[in-house]
């Protein structure tokens, strides 16, 4: 295959995928993408962001079959997913970029994306996801993918907490709100409260995101627990991405860890944790890794310039 070599023309293939509607574009890192930090902040933009109906070399027969050309405008997070087919089973190495151009250790639902999209490349319904906060087991069968997600951690090193703290954070008061510290991949700040719809996020999380006892800063969780059921419904606020997201699953991990810690939960049974994107189903045994199963869509593909400062599908 010749490869355009002019960074001016040059254009990127990429798909777009969601896991409970915290979305994704997706790129093969064989790409030659020069900025991967500004390709993110650029594609990712809510109002200027791809979109279906603006790129470029748009797959129509698959936005005809998967929803039609409307969909949101640009995306939670850049995944940069190099696939090792050679290895059984496949392994893939997952990259997050995100819409502040910062990379994350881990994503669940971008692990969930990352696995199906490997799967749909393979064939193989077991995946292995390497990632910066360890390497990951992932099944994908019948539209849902599920991750194993490691065993979360309250250790005041692992979350990070501040230098120097030794005690975990537990239902402890930072900037108004109490929380709980947990490390699922990433780190979360977990408050429960009575309604997570009465909670005014994008107010209270950004004080609690940077707090000084976060030295890496934090992802911020809220969660209700539902009466007599096993199940909770969550919000979070994303570091990188500065804003709540529909869903996320290291969030959704946090919470059930969380409420096994302060007592909420026991047992080993599944619980069922809902964002406002949909239903995620996870463990928390008492021994072992955690795990988080879900849908993932994939909703289109297309090109896009590989230097957004000459982007053609605005
Ligand atoms: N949406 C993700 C979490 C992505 C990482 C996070 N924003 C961070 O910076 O820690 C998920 O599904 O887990």
């Amino acid at each position: 295959m010749t490869r355009d070599t002019d960074i001016t023309t040059r254009s990127v293939a990429f798909e777009k995928y969601h896991g409970t509607d915290n979305d994704f574009v997706v790129v093969d890192a064989d790409e030659y993408v020069p900025d991967r930090g500004a390709f993110a902040t650029t594609y990712c933009d809510r109002s200027e962001g791809v979109s279906p109906a603006s790129v470029v070399g748009r797959e129509a027969g698959a936005v005809a079959s998967e929803g039609g050309i409307e969909g949101p405008v640009g995306a939670d997070g850049v995944l940069f997913l190099a696939l090792e087919d050679a290895f059984s089973p496949p392994r893939v190495v997952m990259t997050l970029v995100q819409p502040d151009g910062s990379t994350a250790a881990m994503c669940g639902n971008g692990a969930r994306c990352a696995a199906a999209w490997a799967s749909n490349r393979t064939g193989s319904e077991e995946i292995m996801i390497d990632t910066q906060s360890g390497t990951r087991h992932a099944r994908v069968e019948g539209g849902e993918a599920t991750i194993e997600m490691g065993v979360p951690a309250f250790a005041p090193s692992e979350v990070p907490l501040a230098a120097g703290r030794t005690a975990p954070l537990i239902e402890e008061n930072v900037e108004g709100l109490t929380v709980t510290a947990v490390d699922t991949g990433v780190p979360h700040a977990v408050a429960f409260v009575e309604d997570v719809d009465a909670v005014d996020l994008d107010s209270v999380a950004p004080a609690v995101r940077y707090a000084d006892v976060f030295p890496e800063g934090t992802n911020v969780t809220v969660a209700e627990q539902i009466e007599g059921e096993r199940a909770f419904r969550q919000r979070t606020y994303e570091r990188g991405v500065e804003g709540e997201t529909q869903s996320c699953g290291t969030g959704a991990v946090a919470v059930a860890a969380v409420a096994k810690r302060l007592g909420r939960l026991a047992g080993d049974d599944p619980v069922t944790v809902s964002p406002p994107g949909g239903d995620l189903t996870i463990t928390v045994p008492d021994d072992g890794p955690a795990t988080l199963q879900g849908p993932v869509v994939r909703d289109f593909s297309g090109e896009l310039a590989a230097d957004p400062r000459r982007r053609v599908d605005a």
